[in-house]
């Protein structure tokens, strides 16, 4: 296990620097240093939903992990393969994400949004439960230290505004904590359109 999370890990900051640089961001590790930090607050997730009776659906979705967006940078999960993962589109639509075992899907978190200045967002996704098969997921979430300041980059605001307060990822947590998981958690950082 220890390997596999040494392997995510690594994966993860290679596509965070590949992001800066189709981002033009200077320096290149800006994200990945973030999450190579030796007091990065990064976490390695299993779930596992157990099929789940049909009497127990009641013609609606069951659902094995709420909607939500993932917080730290980049998620890195793979699964077995049993439908359940499912992201919300602009349209209000949810769409399963085909399962794959031998793929990796790659998740934008909250302060990856914040640090684009929204350029990338963190998608809404959930699970809902499988009628007849298990569902195994490995999460690894690539965070940042807990004093480390998040706020957009000036680079990518080009001329415009911040879209959000800067906060330490422990003020994130830490409110975090306080919300529901299907709240948006960066609502409370978001700054006000002056009108
Ligand atoms: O199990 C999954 O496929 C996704 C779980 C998830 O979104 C999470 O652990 O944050
Ligand atoms: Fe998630």
């Amino acid at each position: 296990m220890n390997d596999y999370v040494s392997f995510v890990k690594k994966m993860a900051c290679e596509i965070l620097e590949m992001l800066a640089e189709g981002l033009k961001i200077q320096p290149r590790n800006t994200f990945n240093k973030l999450v190579m930090n030796e007091e990065s607050d990064s976490i390695f997730r299993l779930n596992h939903y157990p099929p789940c009776l049909d009497d127990q659906f009641k013609g609606g979705n069951l659902i094995g992990f709420g909607e939500h967006t993932d917080p730290q940078i980049i998620s890195v999960l793979r699964s077995n393969n049993t439908f359940g993962l499912q992201i919300l589109l602009k349209d209000g639509n949810w769409v399963s994400i085909p399962p794959d075992q031998t793929s990796f899907f790659i998740n934008v978190g909250d302060s990856l949004q914040v640090m684009t200045n929204g350029m990338f967002k963190s998608v809404r996704h959930r699970v809902v439960a499988n009628k007849s098969k298990s569902r195994l997921s490995m999460i690894y979430f690539g965070g940042q230290p807990l004093c480390k300041k998040i706020a957009p980059l000036p680079s990518l605001m080009k001329g415009g505004d911040s879209v959000y307060q800067e906060f330490t990822w422990f003020e994130y947590k830490k409110s975090a904590y306080r919300s529901r998981l299907a709240e948006n958690r960066l609502g409370e950082f978001e700054k006000i359109a002056a009108s």
